[in-house]
Protein backbone atom coordinates (compact mmCIF):
# COMPACT_ATOMS: atom_id res chain seq x y z
CA UNK A 1 0.00 0.00 0.00
CA UNK A 2 1.51 3.58 -0.68
CA UNK A 3 2.38 5.76 1.92
CA UNK A 4 0.75 8.49 3.61
CA UNK A 5 0.63 12.18 1.44
CA UNK A 6 1.79 14.80 3.70
CA UNK A 7 -0.37 17.86 2.79
CA UNK A 8 1.97 20.62 4.22
CA UNK A 9 -0.89 23.22 2.30
CA UNK A 10 -3.63 21.95 4.49
CA UNK A 11 -1.53 22.30 7.66
CA UNK A 12 0.04 25.41 6.97
CA UNK A 13 -3.53 26.80 6.68
CA UNK A 14 -4.21 25.53 9.82
CA UNK A 15 -0.73 27.03 11.36
CA UNK A 16 -2.16 30.47 9.92
CA UNK A 17 -5.37 29.71 11.08
CA UNK A 18 -4.14 29.81 14.67
CA UNK A 19 -2.24 32.02 14.46
CA UNK A 20 -4.66 34.78 13.08
CA UNK A 21 -6.90 33.31 15.93
CA UNK A 22 -3.53 34.54 18.57
CA UNK A 23 -3.57 37.89 16.73
CA UNK A 24 -7.31 38.80 16.92
CA UNK A 25 -6.49 37.96 20.90
CA UNK A 26 -3.24 40.36 21.09
CA UNK A 27 -5.18 43.19 19.58
CA UNK A 28 -8.33 42.95 21.48
CA UNK A 29 -6.67 42.40 24.86
CA UNK A 30 -3.07 44.19 25.00
CA UNK A 31 -3.75 46.75 21.96
CA UNK A 32 -0.73 44.96 20.00
CA UNK A 33 -0.53 44.12 16.43
CA UNK A 34 2.60 42.31 15.45
CA UNK A 35 5.11 43.67 12.59
CA UNK A 36 7.06 42.14 10.15
CA UNK A 37 9.35 43.79 7.56
CA UNK A 38 10.81 42.09 4.40
CA UNK A 39 13.75 43.78 2.85
CA UNK A 40 13.73 42.98 -1.20
CA UNK A 41 16.79 43.28 -2.78
CA UNK A 42 17.02 43.64 -6.66
CA UNK A 43 14.21 41.98 -9.14
CA UNK A 44 14.77 37.99 -8.94
CA UNK A 45 11.40 37.04 -10.30
CA UNK A 46 10.97 33.83 -8.07
CA UNK A 47 11.52 36.19 -4.78
CA UNK A 48 9.18 38.83 -6.21
CA UNK A 49 6.72 35.79 -5.88
CA UNK A 50 7.93 34.51 -2.14
CA UNK A 51 7.83 38.24 -1.00
CA UNK A 52 4.40 39.08 -2.76
CA UNK A 53 3.18 35.96 -0.71
CA UNK A 54 4.58 36.85 2.60
CA UNK A 55 3.07 40.27 2.47
CA UNK A 56 -0.56 38.64 1.34
CA UNK A 57 -0.02 36.06 4.20
CA UNK A 58 0.83 38.75 6.60
CA UNK A 59 -2.03 40.53 6.13
CA UNK A 60 -4.56 37.68 6.00
CA UNK A 61 -3.56 36.57 9.49
CA UNK A 62 -4.19 40.32 11.40
CA UNK A 63 -0.50 41.84 11.13
CA UNK A 64 1.18 44.68 9.52
CA UNK A 65 3.83 44.12 6.83
CA UNK A 66 6.26 46.71 5.73
CA UNK A 67 7.79 46.52 2.55
CA UNK A 68 10.91 47.51 1.34
CA UNK A 69 12.37 46.98 -2.09
CA UNK A 70 15.75 48.09 -2.82
CA UNK A 71 17.64 48.77 -6.04
CA UNK A 72 19.90 45.63 -6.84
CA UNK A 73 22.82 48.01 -6.61
CA UNK A 74 22.22 49.49 -3.48
CA UNK A 75 25.04 50.05 -1.81
CA UNK A 76 25.42 47.89 1.50
CA UNK A 77 25.81 50.91 3.88
CA UNK A 78 22.49 52.16 2.74
CA UNK A 79 20.91 48.36 3.41
CA UNK A 80 22.96 48.43 6.95
CA UNK A 81 20.92 51.93 7.74
CA UNK A 82 17.28 50.31 6.30
CA UNK A 83 17.83 47.40 9.05
CA UNK A 84 19.03 49.89 11.73
CA UNK A 85 16.28 51.36 11.29
CA UNK A 86 13.79 48.80 11.37
CA UNK A 87 16.17 47.40 14.45
CA UNK A 88 14.92 50.50 16.63
CA UNK A 89 11.10 50.65 15.11
CA UNK A 90 9.12 49.65 18.19
CA UNK A 91 6.17 48.53 15.68
CA UNK A 92 8.24 46.09 13.97
CA UNK A 93 8.35 42.93 15.53
CA UNK A 94 9.99 40.67 13.03
CA UNK A 95 12.65 41.51 10.05
CA UNK A 96 14.06 39.84 7.19
CA UNK A 97 16.22 39.83 3.92
CA UNK A 98 14.51 37.88 0.92
CA UNK A 99 17.94 35.66 -0.24
CA UNK A 100 19.41 35.30 -2.72
CA UNK A 101 20.90 38.89 -2.47
CA UNK A 102 23.06 39.97 -5.61
CA UNK A 103 26.24 39.58 -5.49
CA UNK A 104 28.59 42.65 -3.94
CA UNK A 105 26.48 41.75 -0.48
CA UNK A 106 27.04 39.46 1.52
CA UNK A 107 24.07 37.62 3.13
CA UNK A 108 26.05 36.21 6.87
CA UNK A 109 26.75 40.44 7.06
CA UNK A 110 23.18 41.04 6.50
CA UNK A 111 21.70 38.71 9.00
CA UNK A 112 24.05 39.73 12.06
CA UNK A 113 22.97 43.13 11.26
CA UNK A 114 19.66 42.28 12.12
CA UNK A 115 18.61 42.43 15.53
CA UNK A 116 18.84 38.89 17.05
CA UNK A 117 15.28 39.06 18.73
CA UNK A 118 13.79 40.31 15.32
CA UNK A 119 15.92 37.90 12.99
CA UNK A 120 12.81 35.80 12.24
CA UNK A 121 14.51 33.60 9.53
CA UNK A 122 16.51 32.48 12.78
CA UNK A 123 19.51 32.59 10.99
CA UNK A 124 21.62 34.85 12.62
CA UNK A 125 24.89 33.35 14.80
CA UNK A 126 23.37 34.11 18.20
CA UNK A 127 19.71 32.26 17.18
CA UNK A 128 21.32 29.50 15.73
CA UNK A 129 23.94 29.23 18.86
CA UNK A 130 20.79 29.30 20.99
CA UNK A 131 19.35 26.15 19.43
CA UNK A 132 22.42 24.35 19.11
CA UNK A 133 22.61 24.82 23.35
CA UNK A 134 19.34 23.73 23.62
CA UNK A 135 17.50 27.79 24.51
CA UNK A 136 15.15 29.73 23.91
CA UNK A 137 15.68 31.60 20.30
CA UNK A 138 13.91 32.00 17.13
CA UNK A 139 14.33 28.97 15.11
CA UNK A 140 15.07 28.67 10.82
CA UNK A 141 11.48 28.56 9.34
CA UNK A 142 11.90 25.37 7.24
CA UNK A 143 13.05 23.00 9.43
CA UNK A 144 10.83 24.61 12.10
CA UNK A 145 7.67 23.59 9.53
CA UNK A 146 9.48 20.12 9.08
CA UNK A 147 9.46 19.66 12.53
CA UNK A 148 6.08 20.30 12.69
CA UNK A 149 5.32 18.34 9.81
CA UNK A 150 6.69 15.59 11.59
CA UNK A 151 5.38 15.26 15.38
CA UNK A 152 1.88 15.48 13.39
CA UNK A 153 3.01 12.63 11.27
CA UNK A 154 4.87 10.35 14.23
CA UNK A 155 4.46 12.31 17.80
CA UNK A 156 7.39 11.08 19.80
CA UNK A 157 10.84 10.77 17.84
CA UNK A 158 12.63 9.11 20.74
CA UNK A 159 15.09 6.85 19.82
CA UNK A 160 14.65 6.91 16.14
CA UNK A 161 17.42 7.28 13.08
CA UNK A 162 17.24 10.47 11.50
CA UNK A 163 18.70 11.00 8.11
CA UNK A 164 19.55 14.72 6.76
CA UNK A 165 20.97 15.01 3.58
CA UNK A 166 22.59 18.80 3.00
CA UNK A 167 24.41 20.44 5.85
CA UNK A 168 23.20 24.22 4.93
CA UNK A 169 23.17 26.74 7.93
CA UNK A 170 19.78 27.84 6.07
CA UNK A 171 18.18 24.54 6.55
CA UNK A 172 20.75 20.98 7.29
CA UNK A 173 22.81 22.52 10.45
CA UNK A 174 19.27 23.50 12.21
CA UNK A 175 17.21 20.88 11.04
CA UNK A 176 20.04 17.91 12.64
CA UNK A 177 19.50 20.44 16.17
CA UNK A 178 15.76 20.02 15.90
CA UNK A 179 15.85 16.39 15.54
CA UNK A 180 18.80 15.92 18.33
CA UNK A 181 16.24 17.55 20.59
CA UNK A 182 13.63 15.13 19.77
CA UNK A 183 15.52 12.47 20.90
CA UNK A 184 16.65 11.16 17.53
CA UNK A 185 20.02 9.76 16.67
CA UNK A 186 20.88 12.59 13.61
CA UNK A 187 23.46 11.95 10.88
CA UNK A 188 23.85 14.71 8.87
CA UNK A 189 25.00 13.91 5.36
CA UNK A 190 26.45 15.07 2.57
CA UNK A 191 28.47 15.60 -0.81
CA UNK A 192 31.50 13.70 0.58
CA UNK A 193 29.46 11.07 2.93
CA UNK A 194 30.34 7.82 1.90
CA UNK A 195 27.86 5.75 0.23
CA UNK A 196 24.98 8.17 0.96
CA UNK A 197 22.17 5.02 -0.55
CA UNK A 198 23.40 3.26 2.79
CA UNK A 199 23.76 5.94 5.00
CA UNK A 200 20.04 6.91 3.96
CA UNK A 201 18.96 3.10 4.17
CA UNK A 202 19.28 3.20 7.84
CA UNK A 203 17.24 6.16 8.35
CA UNK A 204 13.16 5.94 10.20
CA UNK A 205 13.54 9.48 9.21
CA UNK A 206 15.20 10.54 6.03
CA UNK A 207 15.20 14.88 5.38
CA UNK A 208 16.64 15.48 1.76
CA UNK A 209 17.62 19.01 1.31
CA UNK A 210 20.12 18.76 -1.42
CA UNK A 211 18.72 20.29 -4.60
CA UNK A 212 19.17 18.01 -6.84
CA UNK A 213 16.26 16.54 -8.41
CA UNK A 214 15.19 13.12 -7.58
CA UNK A 215 18.47 12.22 -6.09
CA UNK A 216 16.71 10.19 -3.52
CA UNK A 217 15.43 6.59 -5.08
CA UNK A 218 13.28 4.31 -3.81
CA UNK A 219 15.96 1.73 -2.77
CA UNK A 220 17.62 4.50 -0.82
CA UNK A 221 14.62 4.23 1.63
CA UNK A 222 14.23 2.02 4.55
CA UNK A 223 10.39 0.39 4.19
CA UNK A 224 8.18 2.25 6.22
CA UNK A 225 10.22 5.51 6.90
CA UNK A 226 8.96 8.86 6.68
CA UNK A 227 10.40 10.83 4.24
CA UNK A 228 10.71 14.46 4.08
CA UNK A 229 11.45 16.28 0.60
CA UNK A 230 12.84 20.02 0.90
CA UNK A 231 14.60 20.35 -2.58
CA UNK A 232 12.44 22.39 -5.28
CA UNK A 233 14.08 22.53 -8.74
CA UNK A 234 11.76 23.63 -11.59
CA UNK A 235 12.04 21.94 -15.08
CA UNK A 236 10.33 22.62 -18.41
CA UNK A 237 7.44 20.54 -18.58
CA UNK A 238 7.99 17.57 -20.18
CA UNK A 239 4.22 17.36 -21.60
CA UNK A 240 3.19 21.35 -21.96
CA UNK A 241 5.34 23.41 -23.88
CA UNK A 242 6.86 27.20 -22.37
CA UNK A 243 5.69 25.67 -19.04
CA UNK A 244 7.61 24.76 -16.17
CA UNK A 245 7.17 21.89 -13.36
CA UNK A 246 8.41 21.60 -10.16
CA UNK A 247 10.72 18.71 -8.76
CA UNK A 248 12.02 17.89 -4.94
CA UNK A 249 15.01 15.82 -4.42
CA UNK A 250 12.80 12.60 -3.43
CA UNK A 251 11.56 10.47 -6.55
CA UNK A 252 8.22 10.76 -5.17
CA UNK A 253 6.08 8.33 -7.15
CA UNK A 254 8.72 5.01 -6.47
CA UNK A 255 9.14 6.34 -2.60
CA UNK A 256 5.36 6.55 -1.84
CA UNK A 257 5.32 3.04 -2.67
CA UNK A 258 8.27 1.96 -0.02
CA UNK A 259 7.87 4.89 2.80
CA UNK A 260 5.00 5.02 5.31
CA UNK A 261 4.60 8.64 4.73
CA UNK A 262 6.21 11.53 2.28
CA UNK A 263 6.13 14.55 1.60
CA UNK A 264 4.76 16.38 -1.92
CA UNK A 265 6.48 18.85 -4.08
CA UNK A 266 4.61 21.30 -4.59
CA UNK A 267 2.32 21.41 -1.33
CA UNK A 268 4.60 19.53 1.53
CA UNK A 269 7.22 21.54 2.82
CA UNK A 270 7.36 24.94 0.94
CA UNK A 271 4.14 26.46 2.41
CA UNK A 272 5.30 25.47 5.87
CA UNK A 273 8.25 28.21 5.61
CA UNK A 274 6.05 30.87 5.32
CA UNK A 275 3.31 29.72 7.45
CA UNK A 276 6.44 29.54 10.43
CA UNK A 277 7.85 32.69 9.55
CA UNK A 278 4.45 34.38 10.59
CA UNK A 279 4.90 31.79 13.69
CA UNK A 280 7.89 33.67 14.47
CA UNK A 281 6.89 36.61 14.21
CA UNK A 282 3.95 36.16 16.57
CA UNK A 283 6.41 35.04 19.21
CA UNK A 284 9.10 37.68 18.44
CA UNK A 285 6.44 39.93 18.85
CA UNK A 286 4.91 38.09 22.26
CA UNK A 287 8.76 38.34 23.58
CA UNK A 288 8.90 41.90 23.25
CA UNK A 289 5.60 42.69 25.14
CA UNK A 290 6.42 40.22 27.86
CA UNK A 291 3.06 38.32 26.47
CA UNK A 292 2.67 34.61 26.84
CA UNK A 293 4.14 32.77 23.92
CA UNK A 294 1.82 30.80 21.26
CA UNK A 295 1.67 27.60 22.26
CA UNK A 296 2.44 24.92 19.38
CA UNK A 297 4.13 27.26 17.10
CA UNK A 298 7.83 26.86 18.64
CA UNK A 299 10.28 24.65 18.58
N1 LIG B 1 15.34 35.11 3.82
C1 LIG B 1 14.95 33.95 3.25
N2 LIG B 1 15.13 33.75 1.96
C2 LIG B 1 14.74 32.57 1.39
C3 LIG B 1 14.10 31.57 2.17
C4 LIG B 1 13.93 31.82 3.55
O1 LIG B 1 13.40 30.97 4.32
N3 LIG B 1 14.35 33.01 4.06
N4 LIG B 1 13.60 30.41 1.56
C5 LIG B 1 13.51 30.34 0.12
C6 LIG B 1 12.28 30.95 -0.50
N5 LIG B 1 11.03 30.88 0.29
C7 LIG B 1 10.83 31.80 1.24
O2 LIG B 1 11.44 32.81 1.34
C8 LIG B 1 10.00 29.97 -0.07
C9 LIG B 1 10.23 28.92 -0.92
C10 LIG B 1 9.17 28.07 -1.33
C11 LIG B 1 7.89 28.29 -0.87
C12 LIG B 1 6.73 27.47 -1.33
O3 LIG B 1 5.65 27.61 -0.82
N6 LIG B 1 6.92 26.63 -2.36
C13 LIG B 1 5.83 25.94 -3.00
C14 LIG B 1 6.03 26.01 -4.51
C15 LIG B 1 5.98 27.42 -5.00
C16 LIG B 1 6.27 27.54 -6.48
O4 LIG B 1 5.41 27.18 -7.27
O5 LIG B 1 7.36 28.04 -6.82
C17 LIG B 1 5.80 24.47 -2.59
O6 LIG B 1 6.86 23.89 -2.32
O7 LIG B 1 4.70 23.94 -2.54
C18 LIG B 1 7.66 29.33 0.01
C19 LIG B 1 8.71 30.15 0.39
C20 LIG B 1 14.72 31.05 -0.50
N7 LIG B 1 14.91 32.34 0.07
Amino acid sequence: MAGTVIDGKAFAADVRGQIADHVARLKADHGVTPGLAVVLVGEDPASEVYVAAKHRQTVEVGMASFEHKLPADVPEADLFALIDQLNADPSVHGILCQFPVPDHLNERSVVARIDPAKDVDGLSVVNAGLLASGEKGLVSCTPLGCLMLLRDQIGSMSGMEAVVVGRSNLFGKPMGQLLLQENCTVTIAHSRTKDLAEVCRRADILVAAVGRAEMVQADWVKPGATVIDVGITRIPHPDKPGKTKLLGDVAYETVREVASAVTPVPGGVGPMTIACLLANTLTACCRAHGLEEPKGLTA
